[in-house]
């Protein structure tokens, strides 16, 4: 189930008007794999996730998924944003088989179950914390069994502790659903915390791309993780020294 490639980029650029924002991305993403896409404000992130769900199209190269090239939306992926964007006027139940036919209850309320939130299928959305809206959005996202799952900082807005938990269940979610996850982040931690490989992008470009080698669940106090995650955030820096040197000069 896990052979080949799940997605590829060859060449992929994206332009809005004269502006280009990415400038020629070549990454091949393998089954199950999970991916943290970190990079500083502007860089581009969310402009790959949007052309990878196809909502926006490519300026030049392709993107294939499965191995064929992506033409409109794509089907085989679904997308969890840092606002849950769960519907007011719908339950909760609801809200996870938004747009879906036939028989879609069992893994809803699986997926319900699976995020500690069975309980709750009949609740209007209000009633919920910012963490249980976040799960139910994680459900929604899962509920159709994408094989790619694109995450937009998806835990951005909440607080560390709810954070912490929401990264554990997004990881239990990932090894018992075997999909490919794409993760954007401003968080290095959290990217070390999760994923296979952590990919910084600069300018348009993918300027690391470094595989994580750590036995899962990964813990914060061991020394491998925390020199990984340091030599990471200090790439990171780098590039924002750059911007900052370029702004100063400009
Ligand atoms: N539809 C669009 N039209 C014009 N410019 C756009 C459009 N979408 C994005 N951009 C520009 O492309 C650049 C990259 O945006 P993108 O949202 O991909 O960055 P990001 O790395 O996700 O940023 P952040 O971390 O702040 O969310 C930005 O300068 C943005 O203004």
């Amino acid at each position: 189930m896990k052979n080949g490639n799940s997605l590829e980029l060859q060449g992929v650029r994206k332009d809005f008007g004269e502006f280009e924002v990415l400038k020629g991305m070549d990454l091949t993403f393998k089954k199950g794999e999970f991916i943290a896409i970190v990079g500083k404000s502007g860089c581009g992130k969310s402009t790959l996730l949007r052309l990878v769900a196809g909502l926006e199209k490519p300026t030049g190269g392709q993107i294939l998924v499965n191995g064929k090239p992506l033409n409109g939306l794509n089907k085989s992926s679904r997308t969890m944003f840092q606002d849950g964007r769960l519907f007011p006027w719908k339950k909760i139940l609801q809200n996870i088989g938004v747009g879906l036919k036939g028989d879609w209850k069992s893994n809803a309320m699986e997926l319900l179950e699976q995020v500690g939130l069975a309980d709750r299928a009949n609740d209007w959305p209000s009633v919920l914390s910012g963490g249980q809206k976040q799960r139910v959005a994680l459900a929604r996202a899962l509920v159709n069994q994408p094989d790619i799952l694109l995450l937009d900082e998806p835990l951005g807005a909440l607080d560390a502790l709810t954070r912490i938990g929401m990264q554990r269940l997004i990881e239990e979610l990932w090894r018992k659903r075997d999909f490919t996850a794409l993760l954007v982040t401003h968080d290095v931690e959290e990217a070390v915390m999760l994923a296979d490989r952590v990919i910084l992008i600069e300018e348009g470009k993918v300027v690391m791309n470094k595989e994580i080698n750590l036995p899962r669940p990964r813990k914060k106090d061991s020394i491998q993780y925390s020199s990984l995650a340091a030599q990471i955030l200090d790439r990171v820096m780098q590039v924002e020294g750059k911007m900052e040197k370029k702004a100063i000069h400009a």
